[in-house]
């Protein structure tokens, strides 16, 4: 069974008539955001907030009336994937390198439910290399700074340049291997001048749904959840 599929379309159990929701980037929310097209063209009013360029793409040739964040006060549900996610529910993302606009938005919603397959869960984060959005100016010198934090960044490159974001950005991606403590780097790293955003989402999911391939469906309720 597809599991990203499971997980996304189960996501739509959280989605009520009248609704303005985030729509998150990637393989896994894919699923959710064709399943709310078909919803939309049987009669369901909702407005969406795209995490990216893809996601505005595909949400609109699904048929999904889309706003823009500065349009809406908050976002009732935001529905998301994860690259990684530990069990106080701490998520890496930015896999897709969307991790600016998706910490914007989730930043604004009432709920923040996170779809993935099993294998995203983690007993540390760490495993997946976190994605750190920087600025192009001097971004060799902000690498070095986040090296002194105990990894060896990667320039994101894509067709033989450095992958810009949607915000004309670069992504570092850092392998931690390990992370103790992801609040704590999420702070360092965001005190640095060149960093934009990090791909740590420290206490911000509510719910994480995970489908594995042989159909089973966990759904983990944060207890902890700051917004
Ligand atoms: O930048 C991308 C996002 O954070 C994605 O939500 C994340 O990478 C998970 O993507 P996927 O569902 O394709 O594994």
């Amino acid at each position: 069974m597809n599991a990203k599929k499971l997980a996304g379309e189960k996501a739509l159990e959280y989605v009520k008539d009248g609704m303005v929701l985030g729509l998150g980037t990637g393989s896994t929310v894919y699923w959710t955001i064709l399943g709310l097209g078909e919803l939309v063209i049987k009669g369901l009013n909702i407005k969406g907030v795209a995490t990216s360029k893809a996601t505005e793409d595909l949400a609109l040739k699904a048929g999904i009336p889309l706003v823009d964040i500065s349009d809406v006060y908050e976002i009732d549900v935001t529905i998301d994937g994860a690259d990684e996610v530990n069990p106080d529910l701490d998520l890496i993302k930015g896999g897709g390198g969307a991790l600016l606009r998706e910490k914007m938005v989730a930043s604004v919603s009432r709920k923040l439910v996170i779809v993935a397959d099993e294998s995203k869960y983690s007993a540390h984060l760490g495993k997946f290399p976190l994605p750190v959005e920087v600025v192009p100016f001097g971004w060799q010198t902000t690498m070095k700074q986040i090296s002194a934090k105990g990894c060896e960044p990667k320039l994101r490159m894509k067709n033989g340049i450095p992958m810009p974001t949607d915000n004309g950005n670069y992504i570092l991606d850092c392998p931690f291997d390990k992370i103790e403590y992801p609040a704590a780097l999420a702070f360092s790293l965001n005190m640095m001048p060149g960093v934009v955003e990090t791909g740590l989402f420290v206490k911000m999911a509510d719910t994480v749904i995970l489908a594995g391939t042989s159909g089973e469906i966990q759904v983990k309720e944060s207890a902890a959840s700051t917004r």
